[in-house]
């Protein structure tokens, strides 16, 4: 079977879309392993994860998202920006408020066009951040919403805030993050027993009320130049712990994206781009 790919990424967090709205991938090969192959950086296209376009019953159309690990996420933040361009521009749908169904629940993408058209990025309604430890879910019993709670991990010992924006988070808040060993810290963290589904982490440096740094290690994919969903995460637990305001820049090694978190619906909503690399097939 011929299987055409696009590659596409939102700040160098890439992956690989494939529309499987009549199941025809599926029953040929599960989409873990799929993923797994194409995601290999040196034996194959690489990306991060794989994204599938599904039907949807109850939304304009149905994502899923399979880390390079092969591991399946509810959500991912630079992932659906890249899904609405792909929808838009592939004709798969015509409107440009989109509205998306995912493991943990609707979102809204809003896509930001220019006078001719063109896709110049997407602003998505991430909803509410989901905060009691159960929905995280944390194995926590010192209350209804833990906001800073001592994890021993290796050597040290981190003040962590978990959030959940349809995925699991766990914010670490550093003077610098530059020195960060991600590729230590970051798996010890993600594998931590008070995260049972695991996590992604994000270190945090907070510039100003306005405006954070975050260095991200994600569950599932290692290190990413930027996610989504760690920024919004990022951005809740800044505002939780009195660090900044509710609207904020997220500088990531990728890029920037802007993320407010609205008082009337208390929503998060996340603007940024979404861009093509390529196009390809392949024979599975
Ligand atoms: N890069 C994503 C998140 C992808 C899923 C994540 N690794 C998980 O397992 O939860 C984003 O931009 O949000």
């Amino acid at each position: 079977m011929e299987l055409v790919l696009t590659k596409m990424h939102g700040l160098g967090n890439d992956f690989i879309l494939v529309d499987d709205r009549d199941g025809r991938v599926a029953g040929r090969y599960p989409y873990p392993d799929l993923a797994r192959k194409l995601c290999d950086r040196h034996f194959s296209i690489g990306g991060d994860g794989l994204i599938v376009v599904l039907p949807s019953q109850s939304c304009d159309m149905a994502f899923a998202i399979f880390n390079s690990d092969g591991s399946e996420a509810g959500m991912c933040g630079n992932g659906m920006r890249c899904f609405a361009r792909f929808l838009y521009e592939k004709g798969l749908l015509r409107q440009k408020v989109i509205t998306v169904e995912t493991l943990s629940g609707p979102v809204v993408c809003i896509l930001e066009n220019d006078e001719e058209d063109r896709v110049m990025g997407v602003r998505v309604d991430m909803g509410p951040p989901r905060l009691l430890p159960a929905d995280i879910p944390f194995v926590w019993d010192g209350g209804k919403e833990p906001l800073e709670v001592a994890l021993k991990v290796l050597d040290q010992t981190f003040q962590v805030t978990p959030v959940s924006m349809g995925n699991p988070h766990a914010v670490i808040f550093m003077e610098d993050i530059d020195p960060v060993p991600l590729e230590i810290w970051g798996p010890a963290v993600e594998n931590h027993p008070s995260f049972p589904e695991k996590t992604n982490v994000e270190f945090v440096q907070v510039l100003s009320p306005e405006s954070i740094r975050v260095r991200v290690w994600e569950r599932g994919a290692g290190v990413t130049l930027a996610c989504g969903t760690g920024a919004c995460a990022a951005l809740v637990a800044s505002v939780l712990t009195g660090r900044t305001g509710k609207k904020v820049e997220v500088l990531l090694p990728g890029g920037r994206l802007l993320v407010e978190w609205d008082d009337r619906s208390g929503h998060l909503y996340k603007s940024g781009p979404a861009e093509t690399i390529f196009e390809t097939s392949i024979r599975i």
